[in-house]
């Protein structure tokens, strides 16, 4: 079994969806959650300047869509086909769209930011997105015969998804009282028995 090292920051987001996969999988890994001061000397190391980074046996891997595509790839959740495959990677994608969005919220609660300011960017610009992104969602589920969002078995697009779902029902851009069909989907993944034992014991953050 080859030696993985996890870093990003002390949060779920982009992070998540890896850590996900190895309790999945059983797969034991580092997880070092780099605190503000350390990233200032570590930021330089790193591939891109960013995190994640995820080093399997010294070899880097920055961006994390790749790491996650890597290790589904390796564990057997990228897709049945090579379209099922292209499928995940393009819902994956429609996430990463959405985030940039996203992402303006978070980064400036992250750094405690005026809560006024927080308040504008969650109405004017993450709302929007948020409606825009989870309609295509609704949309994909509507055309699934299994309740995954590709084929009739598990991806790593459910994984980073229903993760994402977290984020967005903790900082309340989605109420599955509303949203029936994304609670449902929401619920299906949490329910696969790794997924749910690991969740219950991790150490939770608001993104
Ligand atoms: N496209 C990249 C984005 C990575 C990214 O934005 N990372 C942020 C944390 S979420 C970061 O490293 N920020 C610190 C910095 O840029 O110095 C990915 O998906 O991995």
């Amino acid at each position: 079994m080859p030696h993985y090292e996890l870093y990003y920051f002390d949060v779920r987001a982009l992070a998540e969806p890896i850590r996900i996969i190895f309790a999945l999988f059983d797969v034991p890994y580092e997880d070092h959650r780099v605190t503000n001061e350390q990233w200032d000397e570590l930021k330089n190391d790193t591939p891109y300047g960013q995190l994640p980074v995820l080093k399997v046996d010294g070899f880097e891997i920055g961006q994390s869509s790749a790491i996650g595509r890597y290790l589904a790839r390796k564990f057997g959740i990228a897709g049945q086909t090579p379209e099922e495959e292209a499928q995940a990677d393009s819902i994956v994608d429609q996430y990463k769209d959405f985030i940039y969005f996203f992402r303006q919220f978070t980064s400036r609660t992250y750094y405690n930011e005026d809560p006024a300011e927080i308040k504008i960017v969650a109405d004017t610009v993450v709302r929007p997105a948020a409606e825009n992104y989870l309609a295509i969602l609704k949309k994909v589920l509507a055309n699934s015969k299994s309740g995954f969002l590709v084929g009739d078995s598990l991806t790593w697009a459910d994984i980073v998804i229903a993760d994402n779902l977290t984020s967005l029902l903790k900082n309340g851009f989605v109420d599955f009282k509303e949203e029936k069909q994304l609670g449902k989907f929401y619920e299906k993944i949490h329910a696969i028995p790794k997924i749910q034992e690991y969740v219950a014991k991790r150490k939770d953050t608001v993104v």
